[in-house]
């Protein structure tokens, strides 16, 4: 029998390549496809060096749909797990149809040649952003969703929406949908991690470009919250806790799930100052900040309730605030340009 592969949209991005190790480590063959409008195959490289396989990737956007044929024509592919799309918060206000007609139309496309080759399972990123502001916490699966406010949530919600309505015409499909909460730190080799272009939107990644000195202060968006400090409370992930959820979302999807929903989170909650200060412990370095007025949309807290993937998919993470911390810290102070070499001061 010919072998059969996981392929993985968008795994030279960050959760990607910390999703394809995992991958490899478990015995899964995998296979990338990549448009690199975030991302460059430098990664996949690094990935190679960490499990000592190859992975075969190709540089395909998910809107060419020829080219996702093609794909699925070279290889035997039993899965896919979807992670590519746009995912800045602020560029999806200004920009919304540039948001719905990758992340929704690339999705769209993925799911038409999947079933034009008979294949019924997928695993999908979605984000805790689908559940807008909580009405309670902590936030499990069976919170409303849809009222985030934002173009880049609503893409989440209404491809969740799609894939539930896939699957409810044609029981031979089965999805895990994965609500991610704020994935942070990277691989323990320092080889991999996260690598935003220009200014960080979010928190870790603004704070390790200041240790690093691209950067020469974090502004902490609002100090007044009804948080016990008054800034904002996030439930932060280890990026490899994360991607392990992937592998265990792996063994579900073979029993046959139909379309199930996961949180993957701590089920625990930290403010903006408290990681600034687990990272200085962390790393020995200062991080000079100063406060600023709340950034529009942001919400005073949220966290998950992660119980249901515990239960269900035998996964809970293991790694804490200090490993983030220093695991970011080493990958960036090893890539303090991220994949990129240093730019010439010329
Ligand atoms: N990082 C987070 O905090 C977070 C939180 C919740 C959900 N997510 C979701 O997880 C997924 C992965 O996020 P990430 O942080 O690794 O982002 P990332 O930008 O590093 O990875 C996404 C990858 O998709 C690729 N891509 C974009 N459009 C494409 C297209 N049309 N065709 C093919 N490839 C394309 C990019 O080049 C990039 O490598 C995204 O769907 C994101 O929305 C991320
Ligand atoms: C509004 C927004 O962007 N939401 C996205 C952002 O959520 P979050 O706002 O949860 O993540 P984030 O990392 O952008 O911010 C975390 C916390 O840090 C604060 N903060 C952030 C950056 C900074 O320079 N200074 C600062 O104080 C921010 O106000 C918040 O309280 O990222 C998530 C994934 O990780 C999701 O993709 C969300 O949709």
């Amino acid at each position: 029998m010919s072998t059969e592969y996981v392929l993985v949209t968008g795994g030279a991005g960050y959760i990607g390549t910390h999703a394809v190790v995992e991958l490899l480590q478990a015995g899964y063959n995998v296979v990338v496809v990549d448009n690199l409008v975030n991302a460059s195959m430098e990664s996949i490289g690094r990935v190679e060096e960490i499990t000592g396989k190859k992975v075969p990737s190709h540089q395909v956007d998910l809107l060419d749909k020829e080219a996702v044929k093609k794909i699925f024509q070279q290889y035997k592919i039993s899965l896919v797990m979807h992670f590519a799309g746009l995912k800045a918060v602020g560029e999806s206000v200004q920009l919304p149809l540039l948001y719905y007609h990758t992340n929704v139309g690339g999705t769209v496309n993925l799911l038409e040649v999947m079933k034009e080759f008979s294949v019924k399972n997928i695993i999908f990123s979605s984000s805790a952003t689908v559940y807008g502001a909580p009405q309670y916490l902590p936030v499990d699966e069976k919170h409303p969703t849809g009222s985030c406010t934002n173009a880049y949530g609503k893409t989440k919600f209404f491809i969740e929406e799609i894939i539930r309505d896939v699957c409810a015409a044609d029981k031979e499909w089965n999805a895990v949908i994965l609500r991610y909460f704020n994935p942070v730190g990277a691989h323990k080799s320092g080889k991999i991690g996260e690598n935003p272009q220009g200014v960080p939107n979010n928190l870790m990644p603004f704070v390790a470009q200041v240790a690093v000195g691209r950067r020469e202060c974090l502004t902490v968006f609002g100090s007044d919250y009804d948080t016990p400090d008054g800034t904002g409370v996030r439930d932060y992930i280890h990026i490899v806790d994360l991607a392990q959820g992937h592998v265990a979302a792996m063994k579900k999807i073979q029993e046959k799930c139909g379309c199930v929903v996961y949180n993957l989170g701590t089920g625990v909650g930290y403010s903006v100052l408290d990681m600034v200060k687990a990272f200085q412990k962390a790393t020995g370095k200062e991080i000079p900040y100063k406060i600023a007025p709340r950034r529009e949309g942001d919400i005073a807290t949220v966290y998950a309730d992660p119980k249901t993937a515990e239960q269900e998919l035998g996964w809970k993470t293991t790694r804490s605030l200090e490993e983030m911390c220093e695991d970011l810290w080493r990958w960036q102070s090893n890539n303090p340009h991220g994949y990129a070499p240093a730019p010439s001061s010329s």
